[in-house]
């Protein structure tokens, strides 16, 4: 049976009438072709990366596992629609914690219409895109069995500062994540550190990035996952990350693609800072004294 999928964090999203992704109890996550050429795109990224032989191994484990194309009911109620069948990053996963964060100053492809550059270019200004390299598009965090997620909706994200983008990825390794107090960044060692943690993978990624030059990866997300209930046993959190969202993929023509790379680096950066100062408060205690300043003075934005 199709469902709509209860961990998706970012873009487009099924339900009253809308065109989204489903999954099912197999472990599959059926993602809608979507129109003008974003569908086709992405599944011709997904047939072209699936074959090359040239990616390694270590590195095609950050790709969802593709396994085709089906035709299916589209969750919009429109009739039966092509959807890229791509494995479900959540299976196995009961309470994860879910980070979307889309990479690169620039979110269009080189080719792009006028119109959809001005309309990218205006999101990638607003947002943190241009200043840091990268945006969070989304995340959940789970709390306590009591309180479930802290989900906030995607208007949350859009006005988001560099400060609240440190805080966010302070709250979301913290066991006290959601808002008001300062994060205790308790998990970020066990999550974000080690030799099979959240940096070390972003640091085999960026890699790879250094060196490869067949795709560019406009506009792609990379998620971060991990399980608190496990981290609060002593047991690996599972922490990981993959990439997902190849609508805007181009071949990289031989050149590397720096647009991902920087944000890449932007991103380690920030990850690495909160290892290194875990007991910091950003904005500086500014959240206990001035509320305009922090989006996470208030539960403001928090799906319950
Ligand atoms: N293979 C997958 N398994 C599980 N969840 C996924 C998978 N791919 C994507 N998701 C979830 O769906 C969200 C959106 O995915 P994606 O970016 O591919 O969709 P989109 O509609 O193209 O997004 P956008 O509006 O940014 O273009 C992700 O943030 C993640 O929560
Ligand atoms: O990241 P945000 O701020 O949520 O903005 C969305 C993001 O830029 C998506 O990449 C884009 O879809 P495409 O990449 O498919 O263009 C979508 O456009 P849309 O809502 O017009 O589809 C935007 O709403």
């Amino acid at each position: 049976m199709l469902k709509i999928p209860v961990h998706q964090v970012a873009g487009h999203q099924a339900g009253d009438r809308k065109l989204g992704p489903l999954v099912d109890d197999s472990g599959r996550f059926y993602k809608p072709l979507q129109s003008d050429d974003r569908g086709s795109n992405e599944l011709s990224f997904y047939t072209s990366f699936s074959s090359n032989m040239k990616i390694p191994d270590h590195i095609r484990r950050f790709f969802p596992t593709f396994h085709g194309t089906q035709l299916l009911e589209a969750s919009d109620g429109s009739g039966l629609l092509p959807h890229l069948v791509l494995q479900d990053l959540s299976m196995g996963h009961l309470n994860p914690s879910i980070m979307d964060i889309k990479i690169g100053s620039r979110t269009w492809p080189p080719q792009a219409s006028e119109d959809y550059i001005a309309k990218c270019l205006k999101r990638d200004r607003e947002s943190t895109s241009v200043p840091l390299g990268f945006r969070i598009s989304g995340f959940q965090i789970y709390r306590t069995k009591e309180t479930g997620f802290w989900k906030p909706d995607r208007q949350f994200f859009l006005s988001f500062s560099a400060d609240d983008v440190r805080s966010a990825l302070r709250k979301f390794v913290s066991s006290n994540g959601s808002a008001g107090s300062d994060p205790d960044c308790a998990f970020a060692s066990v999550v974000y550190g080690g030799s099979t943690g959240i940096l070390a993978q972003l640091l085999e990624l960026k890699a790879w990035f250094e060196d490869q030059t067949i795709f560019h990866f406009y506009s792609c997300s990379v998620l971060m996952t991990f399980e608190k209930e496990l981290a609060l046993e002593g047991r690996s959190s599972g922490a990981e990350i993959k990439l997902v969202d190849f609508a805007h993929v181009v071949e990289g023509g031989g050149v590397i693609d720096h647009n991902f790379l920087g944000g890449l680096c932007s991103l380690i950066k920030f990850i690495s800072e909160i290892l290194a100062t875990p007991d910091e408060c950003y904005p500086p205690k500014a959240c206990l004294q001035d509320s305009e300043k922090s989006h996470f003075c208030s539960d403001d934005g928090v799906n319950e």
